[in-house]
């Protein structure tokens, strides 16, 4: 298998860009209405918030006279309805975008990972291979989370900041235009001061972020490899890593700390200059009387409130941009073309056989380093073939292209005397069992497990499978029988266990073609001969070619061929091979004799952990 460390990630660019967005977006077509709905909702409350300052300029210019009079009060309790609806409008408006923003949020989020999630099951095996397990869980985790958050909140900041600095310079400009232009004479300096610190701050996070997590892999690594460290004498070198990894941290988050405190004051600075200016010039107007003392402190109010909105627009497109590696990384996910496509006039709607050949195959996994050169093998219809060598040789490879896994670079692969590509993948995967050396079981019930094997099995074929496959006395022996919760990848049973409801989900799907991929783990004999028993109903009457470590198997399949360096170098019954003194007889007496000894020792004395077949495992 391929080192995951060998995996290189595309690098993506920097800069902004809007083909990515614009595919983001497409993808959320559905959520149009709703992003409209929810920018709608920012503007009215930027202009609502725009407005409080002006109902301060009307209570002092207006009101205080009023009150300084002693006349009525009816003008104050005008005002104060006024006010009341201004403020429960604006609760109402806050309350509504953040519930629309929440549902954008989630939805965004949904269905960029059921769309991953969608591509990934198209993905063909050479995919997994060459991207690590890791890589695709932070694409389906972080990134996704990522964007919907963005996207949802960053519509919410950047339609409030932008309506609001707009709105300011509307109602200060329709107030008194000269005083406008001197009170936001400094804003294009904020402006620019505000973008380039966010984006030194945000670039400072990032790294820090990023040390963080190489930092959080060394802990892992030094913890989990505790005892191999001491044993290798390695605790030097963890602790230079370490070291390594912690200062770097240290320098980032430091920067960033940095950058934070020199940002507040300085852009406060600039804010509260454009403040000054409006008091000054505008408090020269309120004495020659060309300017009233309200419209002065809304000045003063508009040009402190400047800075939140610019602050927030800023971020929000540096968080864009932040934002665009994840959104790069899904898309390069979802865009995955599968290597393995059905063919236009492929069809799905023959019968089979299972006669198998593989006609002068030559492959390799894309490294150049061929596996197979000009390989052929022809197993008829019906018969067991079990495949023997050492590792390395090539079994498992064989066994994918004929799963069709992986396609053969040249050469033909035939089921009933048809290529297997004139056909859809459907129709090999609905009529081709395998089952794997290490049994997976999904999380849920045993019943569910067994029906992965056909999903419109009834119950009754789930048990007649299950007691086909010897697990029926064990299930049934268990505190919730079919109904037991297996546990993820089915850690509350044993491997026996997991090995019998492996076959009995085989045995439901019925298949014409079998490959099984033998369990080299041991279990107790009283389990190896019931795997076996099961094994060989399994086996009966398909075509099956089998990945062979048991004795057992060997000895009753029709016919072994040992490999070698990807090609065959002896073909023929058990007692055939024996009788050739070749390769097959030096496996048989170094390998599966080993194998034999290994389990008469188990025989002798069970393994406590794995001679828990028949018992509970609720
Ligand atoms: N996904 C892969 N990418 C690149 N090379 C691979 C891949 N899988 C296997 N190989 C290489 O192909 C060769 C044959 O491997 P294969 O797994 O088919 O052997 P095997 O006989 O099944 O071995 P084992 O008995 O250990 O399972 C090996 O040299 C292996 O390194």
């Amino acid at each position: 298998m391929m080192e995951e460390n060998s995996f290189k990630e595309t690098e993506f660019g920097n800069g902004f860009d809007f083909k990515t967005w614009k595919k983001i977006f497409s993808l959320n077509k559905k959520l149009f209405p709703w992003l409209g709905v929810l920018a709608a909702f920012m503007i009215a409350v930027a202009v609502v918030d725009g407005i409080f300052p002006l109902m301060t300029r009307y209570a002092i210019d207006s009101l205080v006279p009023v009150l300084s009079a002693g006349n009525s009060m009816d003008p104050v309790w005008s005002f104060v309805r006024k006010y009341a609806v201004l403020a429960v409008t604006q609760g109402l408006n806050v309350f509504l975008f953040i519930l629309i923003a929440g549902m954008i949020e989630v939805r965004v989020c949904h269905r960029l990972r059921y769309l991953a999630f969608r591509q990934l099951q198209k993905l063909s095996f050479s995919y997994y291979d060459k991207t690590p397990a890791g890589w695709i869980m932070s694409r389906m985790t972080s990134d996704a989370q990522k964007l919907g958050d963005t996207i949802a909140w960053g519509i919410v900041d950047l339609v409030w900041g932008g309506t609001m600095m707009i709105v300011i310079i509307i109602f200060m400009t329709a107030m008194h235009p000269p005083l406008a232009a001197m009170t936001l004479f400094f804003t294009p300096i904020l402006l620019v001061a505000t973008f380039w610190f966010q984006k030194k701050l945000l670039a400072a996070q990032r790294k820090a972020r990023k040390a963080n997590s190489l930092l959080s892999g060394v802990f892992n690594e030094g913890l989990q490899g505790a005892r191999t460290s001491k044993v290798l004498n390695a605790e030097d070198f963890h602790k230079a890593e370490f070291a390594k990894q912690s200062s770097t941290l240290r320098r980032y988050a430091l920067r960033s700390a940095r950058i934070s405190a020199l940002f507040m004051p300085i852009v406060v600075f600039l804010a509260a200059t454009g403040a000054a200016v409006a008091l000054g010039a505008g408090g020269t107007m309120v004495l020659g009387k060309t300017l009233s003392f309200g419209t002065l402190v809304a000045f003063v109010n508009y040009a402190m409130m400047f800075f939140d909105p610019a602050r927030e627009f800023a971020r929000v497109l540096s968080e864009f941009q932040a934002a665009q590696a994840s959104a790069e990384r899904l898309l390069s996910l979802i865009g995955t073309e599968p290597e393995i496509l059905d063919r236009a006039d492929a069809r799905d709607d023959v019968d089979i056989l299972g006669s198998v050949e593989l006609k002068d195959v030559s492959f390799h996994y894309g490294d150049g380093k061929w596996i197979f050169e000009h390989f052929s093998l022809s197993i008829p219809a019906g018969q067991t073939v079990a495949i023997v060598g050492e590792t390395g040789c090539g079994k498992s490879t064989l066994v994918n292209i004929l799963c069709r896994f992986y396609e053969p670079i040249s050469g033909e692969v035939n089921i009933d005397g048809r290529e297997y590509r004139e056909r859809t993948c459907h129709w090999l995967h609905s009529r081709l069992g395998y089952v794997l050396q290490t049994p997976l079981l999904f999380s849920g019930t045993i019943r569910e497990n067994i029906r992965y094997g056909r999903l419109d099995a009834t119950d009754a074929e789930i048990e007649k499978a299950a007691s086909e496959a010897n697990a029926a006395h064990f299930i049934e022996g268990l505190e919730h029988g079919y109904e037991t919760m297996v546990g993820e990848g089915g850690v509350l049973l044993s491997t026996g266990q997991k090995q019998l409801i492996s076959l009995a989900r085989a045995l439901v799907a019925d298949p014409r073609i079998m490959i099984l991929d033998e369990a080299t783990s041991s279990v107790d004999t009283e389990t190896e001969v019931l795997v076996q028993n099961a094994v060989d109903r399994l086996l009966a009457g398909r075509t099956s070619v089998v990945i062979a470590h048991r004795l057992s198997t060997i000895r009753n399949a029709d016919r072994i061929i040992v490999m070698d360096a990807g090609r065959v170098i002896e073909d023929g019954t058990h007692d055939e091979l024996m009788s050739r003194a070749g390769r097959y007889r030096d496996l048989y007496n170094r390998q599966f004799l080993d194998s034999e000894a290994i389990l008469e020792a188990a025989r002798e004395e069970p393994a406590p952990s794995e001679s828990a077949v028949p018992s509970a495992a609720s």
